[in-house]
């Protein structure tokens, strides 16, 4: 085992892998894959850097003991205080939930610096190359995960250009069905606020329209995706995490998830088509409640108005969306491609006909005092949803 990687990185960060043997109170369902991620761990070549390292301690710690019970380190204690933090910031993740991300972390991990396990070729590949995202395809099943957890999701433009270019490849992989999901205690806070603060030299007026540009191609991607899209809400969901939702065909969604579309809050208006989705969903009343008055729905209301398709308890939500689409992604793939196809075909000229028409809108509402007011009182700690 001549390439077997130099552990001595773990001064710096006590490696999750080291613990694993003494702590089997985690036996679940999981377990076994759990393991297996921790095994992994082990082959990998390369240092995968402090910030990775943090997380897998975070999500082992997490998957083993649940949210954090220690007392907070002292200033000086660096190391501790930066595990703590780390552990902290999953507040009450699921320990089912922390076991998943662990292994998908790893997951992907495996890929971008080259375990040296041995992965039979064409049955279980990770794409690599993504800053904000976890990618990984196996089983007929591409999951795409937003990876900003401290930031709840929040959409960055980085993000954003990388879903779009994992639903390209998804469209093109021998994957049958696709699968949005998000890391940590998050399903997604919507748009990064962050994102109207970069002005270019062309001023407000040239960001609102790239702005504008940037959108419509991304919601373009999920109104044009050809193979079954499946939303697995591990929790909250803000802004246009939720509209695009509408542009799913099944959302699975935790008990602990919320719904939540404050637009007017913000000074804005509806995209990702919600002002024609929702409305053919929920019908105009309740889709008003959620548009226009910025209604929180809780999953189970989403859930009775046709949002989303199920609702399972936070503590069994992995597994039990997990065996469903297992078994999803057995069926014929053409099958269901064409299933799509015949279903959605007759709307999509009409999705994008309102996709562009709610961009040009909403690049109008950006350069409001409404909406910059709101987005200056988030930035200054002033207000939150
Ligand atoms: C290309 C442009 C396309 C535009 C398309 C338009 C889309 C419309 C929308 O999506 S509207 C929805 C926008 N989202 C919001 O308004 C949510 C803002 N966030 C909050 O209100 C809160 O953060 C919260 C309720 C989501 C969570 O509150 P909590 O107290 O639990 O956590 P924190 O506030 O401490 O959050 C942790 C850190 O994450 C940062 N953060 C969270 N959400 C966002 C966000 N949407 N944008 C930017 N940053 C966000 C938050 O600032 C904390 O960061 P810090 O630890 O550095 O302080």
């Amino acid at each position: 085992m001549s390439d077997f990687p130099d552990f001595s990185y773990l001064q710096v960060i006590s490696f999750p892998v080291v613990q694993l043997h003494m702590n089997r109170a985690a036996m679940t369902a999981s377990q076994k894959d759990f393991e297996n991620a921790m095994n992994q761990v082990k082959l990998l070549k390369k240092d995968p850097g402090n910030e990775v390292k943090l997380k897998l301690y975070a999500l082992y710690k997490q998957a083993t003991e649940g949210p954090c019970n220690m007392p907070k380190p002292g200033v000086f204690d660096l190391i501790n205080k930066a595990k703590w933090d780390a552990w902290n910031t999953l507040g009450s993740l699921p320990k089912e939930t922390a076991r998943q991300n662990y292994v998908d972390l790893v997951s992907s991990l495996s890929s971008s610096l080259e375990s040296s396990s041995q992965v039979e070729p064409g049955t279980d590949r990770k794409s690599t190359g993504y800053e904000t995202l976890m990618v990984t395809s196996e089983g007929g099943i591409t999951k795409i995960t937003l990876n900003r957890p401290a930031k709840k999701n929040a959409i960055n433009v980085e993000m954003y250009h990388e879903i779009m270019r994992a639903l390209k490849a998804a469209s093109k992989d021998d994957s049958s069905i696709t699968v949005l999901t998000g890391n940590g205690d998050y399903y997604s806070s919507g748009n990064d606020l962050t994102n109207f603060t970069d002005i270019p030299p062309g001023g407000v007026e040239e960001k609102a329209k790239n702005s504008a540009i940037l959108l419509r191609e991304f919601v373009g991607c999920f109104i044009d995706f050809p193979k079954p899209l499946i939303a697995v809400v591990n929790g909250p969901a803000v802004g246009i995490s939720v509209t695009i939702l509408g542009l799913f065909d099944v959302v699975y969604a935790s008990d602990r998830a919320t719904f939540h579309t404050p637009f007017s809050h913000l000074g804005q208006s509806p995209e990702g088509c919600s002002s024609y989705t929702f409305l053919k969903i929920m019908g105009p009343a309740k889709a008003t409640e959620m548009l226009v008055f910025g209604k929180k729905l809780t999953a189970g209301e989403a859930c009775a108005q046709g949002l989303v398709t199920a609702v399972f308890p936070d503590s069994t939500f992995q597994k039990e969306v997990w065996t469903r689409l297992k078994a999803f992604a057995k069926l014929p793939p053409n099958a269901m491609r064409i299933s799509k196809e015949v279903i959605r075909n007759r709307e999509k000229e009409k999705l994008h006909a309102v996709n562009a028409e709610e961009c040009s809108v909403l690049q109008e509402r950006w350069l409001s005092d409404e909406c910059m007011n709101a987005v200056v009182n988030f930035l200054s700690r002033k207000s939150k949803l």
